[in-house]
């Protein structure tokens, strides 16, 4: 109960609690005292009645008359608080009486003789004094005549005066004390309460605001303050209070300075490119939106482009990252500077920037982005002691009311920007939706997906096809070429010319080719840990992607040191093209893979018309002549001598010669004319699932 009282009610229970006890206990004493006053002073006067009363009526008693009894008796009862008198004999008979009176017979009651026995009631006090008669000795020679009272022991009992005296008086007193002391109590407490009420108020009021202002304060309204009246400690925690208030305030202030400006930062960021300062795509495709919009309800014409750098890669793989970030914030910068007001440039993402022209015709925007072209044509980048030239494609699409959506809008952009790199690069295509080479951009997107999806979905299979010895004879050393299949959705085999293009053009073929290298590996230490009769050698096609992507060579080159027993059983066959495309890192490989017993192939010698040159830069162990010219063979003379001379110069590098694509006999007998060492083709074997190899003996 104390702990749920507040400051002022402890202080005013502090003052009125020892008031209260001190004021209670004295009260007690006072109507205490009052009361033995009251009850002496009565029984005092009784009893000196009863003293006078006892001797008067001796002579009554001793003669038995009664008239002297009752004059007595009548003049004892006027006496104030006696409600009655009475006189007995010594045998306890009652003589006279006068008033009220409830008697007990003092004989029967064996009420003393020798003094004076009083019986109390809670209204009244009763007392039975005796009447004795003295013997009175007459002395002769006490000349006086002077009596002399013999000791008790001579008096006789004669009776008994009964006196009833009423403490109705008493009472009424000792009630009127108690009230009178109750009220003096009451007054006082009243009192003090009051006095305690105004000191407790003193104390507490500022204290109470004290509170008020630190739950504000809590609450966080840092601008309430206390009025510092106080005195002492109380002023010191008014002043303290008041300067915590003010210290948080500040720090709050200072907070909130933080919080805006990295809030500003934030927003700042999710809106642009950390490296040009440009608006990014999130942004871009925002404002866009509001752009589309007027063009829907105003009827209005805008532009939008897509502008990809060509060659951009050849920045960073030649000098480095930082080089074609420093080449994107000039170029940034470049841009920017030919903007008009109302123009919109932001960074895609990668070497893609985009353009939006408000209120703009699509003639004029071709114009404003052919000098935004030619401006980055003319660019010379200069990284450290070498000069650069950059080129840029844009893809451009009308914005007008027979627009999509935003979404649209920019897959429009960029398919006409992919055009645009198609037929050359560092041109201007404008996006119309009947165009044939959009069709084929959009088809082998939907490659792209179908690849992904099969990669996750695991629906990728090997067969493999023999490459024999062209005159029969059989090897030590069985050689197959693994190939990919794609199982489509519904479980039909999809052959590699479908996919393959897509998966080149959109960087795929490292997946692809890892996917394919694994598979190989697992397969060759199968073929190992079977212990077979002849051992095999596989052959498996990487691309020129693959080629150049350092952590699929990483990739590879592990595997290898993990397993060097399986180096032996690999053939690696690139295409001349690849080859000659990074000739440098090509051959960097071929020496890291040798070192392992890898062998390799040249693929699809014939086809790039390049060959020869590069030929005596490349160690390979075969040459696989280009099918395209095998095939007809038989009715074409002229792909009879390019086969022919391929084989002769082949021979004469030292290189063993494969012909694929060999359908018939035919052909077959016309490549040992010639002199092949190995063919190859559904003429020799026709492709079969890996499952088939793995059971052949
Ligand atoms: N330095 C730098 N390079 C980046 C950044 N973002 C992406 N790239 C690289 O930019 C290159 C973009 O390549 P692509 O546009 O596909 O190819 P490209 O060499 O420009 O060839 P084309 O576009 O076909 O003409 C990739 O190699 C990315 O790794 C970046 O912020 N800084």
């Amino acid at each position: 109960m104390a702990k749920s009282l507040g400051i002022r009610g402890r202080v005013i229970g502090l003052a009125m609690v020892p008031v209260a006890i001190i004021g209670i206990l004295l009260m007690f004493l006072l109507i205490r005292g009052k009361i033995d006053d009251l009850d002496q002073s009565l029984h005092t006067r009784a009893i000196a009645i009863a003293r006078q009363l006892a001797p008067a009526t001796e002579y009554g008693v001793a003669s038995g008359n009664v008239e002297v009894l009752q004059n007595l008796l009548e003049k004892a009862a006027i006496e104030p608080d006696v409600r009655g008198v009475a006189v007995f004999a010594s045998d306890g008979r009652w003589l006279a009486q006068v008033g009220l009176g409830t008697w007990t017979n003092p004989q029967e009651a064996g009420m003393p003789a020798d003094r004076i026995y009083q019986a109390e009631y809670p209204d009244r006090l009763v007392y039975y004094a005796p009447i004795t008669r003295t013997e009175v000795a007459v002395d002769d020679f006490n000349p006086a005549g002077a009596t002399v009272e013999r000791p008790a022991s001579q008096s006789h009992l004669l009776g008994w005066v009964g006196l009833d005296v009423s403490r109705s008086a008493t009472i009424r007193s000792q009630r009127e004390a108690i009230v009178r002391s109750l009220a003096v109590l009451l007054a006082g407490l009243g009192v003090s309460l009051t006095l305690a009420w105004r000191i407790g108020r003193q104390i507490t009021r500022p204290i109470l605001a004290l509170t008020h202002t630190v739950s504000r304060i809590g609450e966080g309204h840092l601008d309430e303050r206390v009025e510092a009246t106080g005195q002492a400690e109380l002023g010191v925690l008014q002043r303290g209070v008041n300067h915590m208030a003010a210290h948080l305030q500040t720090m709050q202030d200072q907070m909130q300075e933080k919080i805006d400006r990295a809030t500003a930062r934030l927003v700042y960021q999710a809106s642009h490119d950390a490296l040009t300062g440009l608006i990014n795509r999130r942004e871009f495709e925002q404002r866009l939106e509001r752009t589309l919009l007027s063009a829907l309800q105003q009827g209005r014409e805008h532009a939008l482009c897509y502008m990809d750098l060509d060659q951009f890669k050849v920045i960073n793989d030649s000098c480095g990252h930082a080089a074609g970030d420093e080449l994107l914030r000039q170029l940034a910068l470049l841009l920017k500077s030919n903007l008009r007001e109302r123009d919109t440039l932001a960074r895609l993402g990668g070497d893609e920037f985009a353009l939006l022209l408000e209120n703009c015709s699509l003639a004029d925007a071709l114009e404003v982005a052919d000098v935004f072209r030619a401006e980055v044509q003319r660019f010379r980048f200069k990284w450290g002691d070498r000069i650069f030239s950059v080129g840029m494609s844009v893809g451009m699409v009308a914005i007008n009311a027979e627009s999509g959506t935003a979404a649209s809008l920019m897959s429009a952009a960029d398919a006409a920007c992919y055009v645009a790199k198609d037929h050359g690069r560092n041109q201007i295509h404008v996006y119309e939706s009947r165009d044939s080479d959009l069709a084929r951009h959009r088809g082998e997107m939907q490659w792209v997906t179908r690849i992904q999806r099969a990669l996750e979905e695991q629906r990728l299979r090997l067969s493999w096809q023999d490459i024999r010895r062209a005159d029969g004879a059989a090897e030590a050393v069985r050689h197959v070429e693994l190939l990919l299949r794609m199982i489509d959705e519904d479980g039909g085999e999809i052959l590699p010319m479908a996919f393959i293009p897509a998966a080149e053009r959109y960087s795929i073929m490292p997946a692809l080719d890892s996917w394919v290298i694994e598979e190989t590996l697992r397969l060759c230490r199968r073929y190992l840990a079977a212990r077979r009769e002849r051992n095999c050698l596989f052959a498996v096609n990487l691309s020129g992607a693959s080629l150049k992507d350092p952590a699929f060579r990483r990739m590879l080159l592990t595997s290898l040191e993990d397993n060097p027993a399986l180096g032996p059983h690999l053939c690696f066959e690139i295409t001349e093209t690849a080859a000659i495309g990074n000739l440098a890192v090509v051959n960097e490989f071929i020496e890291a893979m040798r070192a392992f017993g890898c062998r390799f192939a040249l693929d699809d010698f014939g086809s790039g018309l390049s060959s020869f040159t590069y030929l005596k830069n490349l160690k390979v162990d075969y040459l696989k002549i280009d099918g395209a010219f095998v095939r007809d063979i038989a009715v074409n003379p002229v792909d009879r001598s390019m086969v022919d001379a391929i084989h002769r110069i082949g021979h004469q590098m030292g290189l063993k010669t494969v012909a694929e694509y060999v359908e018939s006999d035919q052909v077959l007998a016309l490549l040992r004319e010639i002199g092949v060492d190995y063919v190859q083709g559904s003429g020799i074997h026709q492709p079969q699932p890996l499952e088939a190899l793995c059971q052949e003996p």
